[in-house]
């Protein structure tokens, strides 16, 4: 193909952008962007430039991102087991520690660094910055072992300092984004004495996209989105099936928080929700920018 002919298909991909332009021109985005997409450096940068193009044609994405796998590794290397339950991570105060450490001052750091680095304007936060996310302890039972006998019927599970939103406080998000900066947030939150609690990550985009009402949350993930029993993707799911796809063992593990978040964010008046898989080069621009999508959307 010759120079120019190329350059008329590169100018026809931007030209089918325009109305995704416009539709979400001024709209917030919050993406989750997930310790294990998160994978190699081509990656990470194609994730930085990514979110660069959507400030860039006046879009507002703010970025939540995990880390578990990365507190995994200093745990290991420190001879400490994680633990989960319910695709929660067990938090005593030593591994609070740990997670704070890894969250804030490394993962959280990268993504900041990388984002300017490649050309745009981030600052970098966690939940305790300007009280932006409040939580309290998150209690988690045990599920029922026998509906029909009732034996075994559920107890609470302690998870220690693991916490669930509370509140968002937003204004330190709106001073940032009217300035320019794209926040990338950190899921450590404040409980009311003032220490921190462990959150999942996908908990505090739901409560972030609810609490602005963002047209769309993206989560980025390591799997193409929610498989059905066969391993095959689900492109949409209703929220009404949810509770039965987590009851049967279909939807586990990490997915679980995931999906609920969904529910919740939608619940909050989000539009729209999507569970999309981090490792596919531009992601967000493919399910921003083109009628197909990617992924599972939620609805
Ligand atoms: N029905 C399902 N469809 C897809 N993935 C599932 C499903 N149920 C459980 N999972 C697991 O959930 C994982 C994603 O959650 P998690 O590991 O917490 O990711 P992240 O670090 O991106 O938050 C997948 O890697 C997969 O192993
Ligand atoms: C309570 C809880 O499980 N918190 C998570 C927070 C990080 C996270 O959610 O990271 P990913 O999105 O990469 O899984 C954790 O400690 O791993």
């Amino acid at each position: 193909m010759k120079i120019v002919e190329k350059n008329i298909e590169k100018a026809k991909v931007l030209i089918d952008s325009l109305p995704y332009m416009q539709e979400f021109r001024h709209k917030t985005i919050v993406i989750k962007y997930g310790g294990h997409a998160m994978v190699d450096e081509h990656l990470k940068k194609q994730f930085a430039l990514d979110v660069i193009l959507l400030k860039q044609v006046g879009i507002n994405p703010i970025i939540v991102h995990g880390g578990g796998p990365q507190i995994n590794r200093l745990l290991d290397r420190l001879g400490i087991k994680p633990s989960y339950v319910q695709g929660m991570r067990v938090t005593d105060g030593e591994v609070m520690d740990v997670v704070e450490m890894v969250l804030v001052g490394k993962v959280n750091k990268e993504i900041v660094g990388l984002i300017n680095h490649c050309g745009g304007k981030a600052v970098g936060l966690s939940g305790r910055d300007g009280d932006l996310v409040c939580a309290r302890k998150l209690r988690v039972s045990s599920r029922p072992e026998s509906a029909e006998t009732g034996v075994n019927p559920p107890e609470l599970i302690d998870l220690g300092r693991v916490g669930e939103v509370t509140a968002v406080n937003p204004g330190v998000l709106a001073s940032l984004s009217s300035n320019d900066f794209i926040p990338v947030i950190a899921p450590v939150g404040v409980g009311e004495d003032g220490r921190a609690f462990n959150i999942n990550a996908d908990l505090v985009a739901g409560a972030i996209a609810g609490e602005l009402a963002a047209e769309k949350l993206i989560l980025l993930t390591d799997v193409p989105g929610v498989n059905d029993r066969d391993g095959r993707l689900i492109t949409t799911l209703p929220h009404g099936e949810l509770e039965q796809l987590i009851d049967d063992g279909t939807v586990a593990g990490g997915m679980i928080p995931k999906v609920r978040c969904c529910v919740d964010a939608l619940s909050h008046g989000v539009s729209k929700t999507y569970i999309v898989d981090g490792r596919v080069e531009h992601s967000i621009l493919l399910e921003m920018f083109t009628p197909e999508g990617v992924g599972t959307e939620i609805y």
